[in-house]
């Protein structure tokens, strides 16, 4: 039997300065840039993957973590498949921040997104500020998972995305099998996850970056 061809969109949230844009170059394009470079709007790239015989292609939404861009956040995390709340691990208040990001994304998106919490700059464990027990009993507060990432020493991140990955292709698969057991007993529900033969262009819009944190 021949695999199936997902499309999901996935959106990085999170206050500036955490490590988003690094978390998506490093993950896409195995680079990692020292330097802070403030996301304007948002950004996104394009990475295709196989998971077992299904091609999964991810559209990953980098949005900007200043403030002042806050208003703009629905309109990139809107249908997201998935999300990455992700905190710095020396920074409490960026875990603090993640809380108001989980709140929203339930409101607008209910049980249809999968979130992940992400304590990212693992690196810097001995400067950590946030316990990651309390981060991990939060995540699971929210029904999220929590995964700690090091986008400088590429810790974590390609499990961080192939896991999420998993979670929403099997996400996708049972909405199916619902879908077609209420088809063939004439019920109707709403179907959000799209499969579509993808194509093979790499796009990537960078609609950024000025300035430094
Ligand atoms: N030590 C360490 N530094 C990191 C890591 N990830 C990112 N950084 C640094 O943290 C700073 C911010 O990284 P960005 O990826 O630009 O952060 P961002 O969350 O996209 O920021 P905004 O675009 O302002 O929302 C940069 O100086 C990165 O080099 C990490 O895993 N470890």
């Amino acid at each position: 039997m021949s695999g199936k061809n997902y499309q999901f969109k996935v959106v990085l949230l999170g206050e500036g300065c955490v490590g988003k844009t690094s978390l998506m170059l490093r993950y896409v394009q195995d680079k990692f840039n020292e330097e802070h470079l403030s996301t304007i709007q948002a950004a996104f790239l394009k990475k295709k993957i196989r998971i077992g015989s299904n091609s999964v292609e991810l559209a990953i939404w980098d949005t900007a973590g200043q403030e002042r861009y806050h208003a703009l956040g629905p309109i990139y995390y809107r249908a997201s498949n998935g999300a990455f709340l992700v905190y710095d691990i020396t920074d409490i208040d960026s875990f603090e921040r993640i809380k108001s990001w989980v709140k929203e994304l339930k409101t607008s998106l209910g049980n249809n997104c999968i979130l992940c919490i992400v304590g990212n700059k693992s690196d810097l464990e001995k400067n950590r500020n946030v316990p990651i027990k309390e981060a991990e009993e939060y995540a699971k507060s929210v029904g999220a998972k929590h995964y700690s990432t090091s986008a400088k020493l590429n810790h974590g991140v390609n499990e961080l995305f192939l896991d999420i990955s998993k979670r929403m292709a099997e996400k996708a698969e049972s909405s199916q099998s619902t879908e077609s057991n209420n088809a063939q007993n004439g019920s109707s529900s709403t179907k959000r996850n799209v499969i579509q033969v993808v194509d093979d262009s790499e796009t990537n819009q960078t609609d950024k970056k000025t300035g430094c944190c």
